[in-house]
């Protein structure tokens, strides 16, 4: 397989058809009826009646490597984006050892590198240990190898104010980006694992209530106003959060030295907490599943632009930290293999988004966000041949044990859904399908 590849007839970003011409890993042509001189004939695509997008950017994926290698490798997870049609991910920092040194971040670099299947772009923690009191080597890992961008403390909050204030003071001097885990801990106490309200007093579960992620939102905000700085909201999941974002955009355009941005997970844009009736940890996830009120909050968010990234949070976790009672099991589901499906089908379906749209949302804003300039390019002449066929018209059912993951908590087992990836390009090297 060389990078040299045809792409013929495919609709590009759902609208015009034309044919891309690669050549060794970059777009070098795009129009109507190109020749295939010089292209073998095993690289010549057919692309009729499939979409082609720009390669999907997760600004939130956990790879578990180091420490969790039952759960997920940076190869693994790697094949799962590629599957997805992603062409780069964020490694978040909650691994073992922390990434809250430079070595660290260049390690997890390198087995990304090594994968050779996705742009691995480590995240490195916000605080030592994720412990969340002294600063994390911040700056070190920005000016290594790896470059980081991203810092986030994520699956812990960075709580105290004091801290939060400092990172991104931190931040500021070389453009960097601190990314929330916003989850109030004394709001939602020690054992929350549910959505705080009807339900979880119906189940007995110990609830997690909203105000504990909008509370941090509302304060992180200021804090990045203040210190003229970018803070990005992770996992943003009620509708409460959208009325902050929405308010904090307004004042940033009016201010213009500081920037907040959001992502949202294709779950909480499908999902709703009444899944979590038959007690099945597959659903258990922070932050939790929310009503169908926050997730129609959501959905308008994101089509109205106030959410301004889709992200995973793949959340892989071995059986033996999944299958136990629900209070008791790992917060987390996996994400990488379908989240283009899902946002196809309640945003692009549903008539909310074009597919222009939907490559804003996956690709192009969540690799600005990141820093990854490259990746976020899309289908222009002299980018990086990083491209993704859909098939809109695909029917498929998810089966959980087809996943290229490690892991197997996949909430969307037996689900229909009407739109697949069908092959992923990595500078013009086919990563999936094909
Ligand atoms: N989302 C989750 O439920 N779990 C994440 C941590 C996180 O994203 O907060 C994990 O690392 O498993
Ligand atoms: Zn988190
Ligand atoms: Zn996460």
């Amino acid at each position: 397989m060389s990078a040299s590849l045809l792409v013929r007839g495919a609709s590009l970003l759902g609208d015009t058809t034309a044919d891309v011409r690669v050549v060794e890993g970059v777009i070098a042509e795009i129009g109507p009826g190109l020749d295939a001189d010089g292209i073998e004939p095993g690289d010549v695509v057919d692309g009729d009646g499939l979409v082609l997008l720009p390669g999907l950017v997760d600004l939130h994926t956990h790879l578990r490597q180091p420490g969790r290698e039952d759960a997920e490798t940076v190869r693994t997870g790697s094949c799962a984006a590629a599957a997805g049609g992603y062409t780069a991910v964020l490694a978040m920092a909650n691994t073992s050892p922390v990434t809250d040194t430079a070595e660290a971040a260049e390690h997890v670099f390198d087995l990304g590198r090594a994968a050779g299947l996705v742009d691995v772009q480590p995240v490195g923690a916000v605080t030592k240990g994720l412990a969340g009191e002294e600063l994390a080597e911040l700056g070190l890992m920005h000016r290594s190898r790896a470059g980081v961008q991203v810092f986030s403390d994520d699956g812990k909050c960075v709580a105290d104010p004091r801290v939060m204030r400092r990172a991104l003071e931190y931040v500021r001097a070389f453009g960097g980006v601190v990314s929330q885990h916003a989850q109030d801990p004394s709001l939602a106490g020690p054992s929350a694992c549910c959505h705080e309200g009807e339900l979880s007093g119906r189940l007995g579960l110990p609830g997690w209530p909203g105000i504990a992620e909008e509370v941090i939102v509302a304060r992180d905000v200021m804090l990045a106003r203040h210190t003229g700085s970018r803070v990005h909201v992770a996992h943003a999941s009620t509708a409460g959060t959208v009325e902050v974002i929405r308010w904090a955009k307004a004042q940033a355009e009016k201010d213009g030295h500081w920037s907040v941005t959001a992502e949202v997970t294709p779950h909480h844009l499908l999902l709703t907490t009444d899944l979590l009736a038959g007690y099945d940890p597959t659903f258990k996830v922070n932050p939790p599943l929310r009503p169908q009120e926050d997730v129609e909050a959501l959905r308008e968010a994101l089509a109205d632009g106030t959410i301004d990234a889709v992200a995973t949070d793949h959340a892989p976790h071995a059986r033996h930290d999944k299958e136990h009672a629900f209070v008791d099991a790992a917060f987390g589901m996996l994400g990488l293999e379908t989240a283009l499906s899902v946002v196809a089908s309640v945003m692009v379906e549903t008539g909310r988004m074009t597919w222009a749209d939907l490559a804003r949302v996956m690709s192009s804003t969540p690799a600005a966000i990141a820093g990854l300039g490259e990746q976020g390019r899309g289908l222009e002449v002299g980018a990086p041949a990083n491209l993704v066929l859909v098939d809109p018209s695909a029917d498929v059912t998810v089966d959980r044990d087809a996943s290229l993951s490690l892991s197997r908590n996949n909430p969307w087992h037996g689900r229909q859904f009407g739109a697949a990836v069908r092959a992923t390009y990595l500078r013009g090297q086919p990563t999936f399908g094909a």
